[in-house]
């Protein structure tokens, strides 16, 4: 039986355009894991307010970081397919998003028609939360379940604090921190609703922000926390690449809406920094795999702005893992990790 890998990242506009943006912020706000609030309110706030009026400033914001070869979150998704492809030359490897395209559905026919009954879905989230790996998971299962012929699938789980991604993380991010000489480190964490943390407790609510070390060390109750996964990642590497805690923070960014979302939030953090007198910052973003809208502007451009402008002097965002070769291999090595033990023997 031949076996195929879906990696799957969240996905992007078309286009900079608020009528590419629009339909892309619609289908991935109307997520029931994403805005978990009931159907009809849901559909009503996103279809009706937030969509028309996010899609011009957000086309904006992707204007500034679009290339000639498209956004850049699908550039180099597709340069890491080509590596991932030469690295697992055994396993037909395709690249699907969550949200617009390429679609998983496409994904899951073109490794069909390949001949793959077997699939390992390979979402790139390091953390686990219920709006990236967990709608990723549900969508591929969703098309799975329609099909006459099911596919056989399997998932590669969150790797917060797998050593070969922290490795690479902490291999991009070394001749950084080598010609920058920062004052501190920030870890910026793609944020969450708290409730979306509450909700993955698996003691049922007595776990998470019951008290304030909660997230401290992964522990049965908080196993599917993001949070938790968050400040596990942020351990790790401050381990690798030897910074003390004191120096090296963890803050939360990209919130939406007026729910309370888990703090620190990075854009206050930033400024409180460089009011206290940090002038050099380095930014890794240890949840994303790709460099996106959300490492290049908000972090790259916006946060650097505010930190300059509250007094900081140079804020340099850590690229991300992109193609990176020590990712590659890393990711390779999860993967052959993650396939069934007859699988893995069978390709030796
Ligand atoms: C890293 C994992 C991600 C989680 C968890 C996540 C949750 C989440 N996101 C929003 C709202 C938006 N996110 C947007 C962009 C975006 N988000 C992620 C990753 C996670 N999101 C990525 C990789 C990107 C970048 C996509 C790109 O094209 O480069 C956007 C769109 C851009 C914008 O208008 O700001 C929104 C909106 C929510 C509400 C949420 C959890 C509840
Ligand atoms: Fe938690
Ligand atoms: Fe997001």
């Amino acid at each position: 039986m031949k076996t195929g890998v879906l990696l799957i990242n969240l996905g992007t506009p078309a286009a900079p355009e608020a009528s590419a943006v629009r339909p892309y912020l619609k289908q991935f706000l109307t997520d029931e894991r994403v805005i978990d609030i009931p159907a009809l309110p849901r559909n009503l706030l996103v279809r009706g307010v937030i969509a028309p009026l996010r899609a011009p400033k957000s086309a904006a914001a992707y204007k500034t970081v679009w290339t000639d070869e498209g956004s850049p979150l699908l550039v180099f998704g597709m340069a890491l397919l080509e590596s991932m492809r030469e690295a697992l030359p055994e396993l037909q490897v395709e690249l699907a998003m969550r949200y617009g395209q390429p679609s998983i559905a496409a994904g899951l026919a073109t490794l069909r028609a390949e001949g793959c009954d077997r699939v390992l879905l390979a979402p790139l989230y390091p953390q686990y939360a219920s709006s990236s790996t967990g709608s990723s998971v549900a969508e591929a299962y969703r098309i799975a379940a329609n099909q006459w012929n099911t596919p056989f699938l399997s998932v590669l789980p969150p790797f917060y604090d797998d050593p070969g991604f922290v490795r690479a993380f902490a291999a991009v991010g070394r001749p950084v921190l080598d010609d920058l000489g920062p004052d501190q480190v920030l870890f910026s964490f793609h944020g969450l609703p708290e409730r979306h943390c509450t909700k993955s407790d698996e003691s049922g609510g007595k776990h998470c922000f019951a008290r304030p070390d909660c997230c401290d060390a992964i522990v049965e109750a908080n196993r599917s926390c993001y949070r938790a996964q968050c400040f596990a990642t942020a351990r790790a590497l401050r381990e690798e690449l030897n910074l003390p805690e004191a120096r090296s923070p963890i803050a939360f960014q990209s919130r939406l809406g007026r729910d309370p979302w888990i703090r620190p939030y990075t854009d206050e953090l930033i400024v409180e920094l460089a009011k206290a007198g940090v002038k050099r910052l380095a930014v890794f973003c240890p949840a994303f795999v790709a460099d996106c809208l959300e490492t290049l502007e908000e972090i790259g451009d916006r946060a650097d702005a505010d930190f300059r402008a509250a007094g900081g002097e140079r804020l340099e965002l850590v690229p991300s893992l992109n193609a990176h070769p020590e990712w590659v291999m890393a990711l390779a090595d999860l993967i052959r990790r993650a396939l069934p033990a007859e699988v893995a023997e069978s390709l030796g």
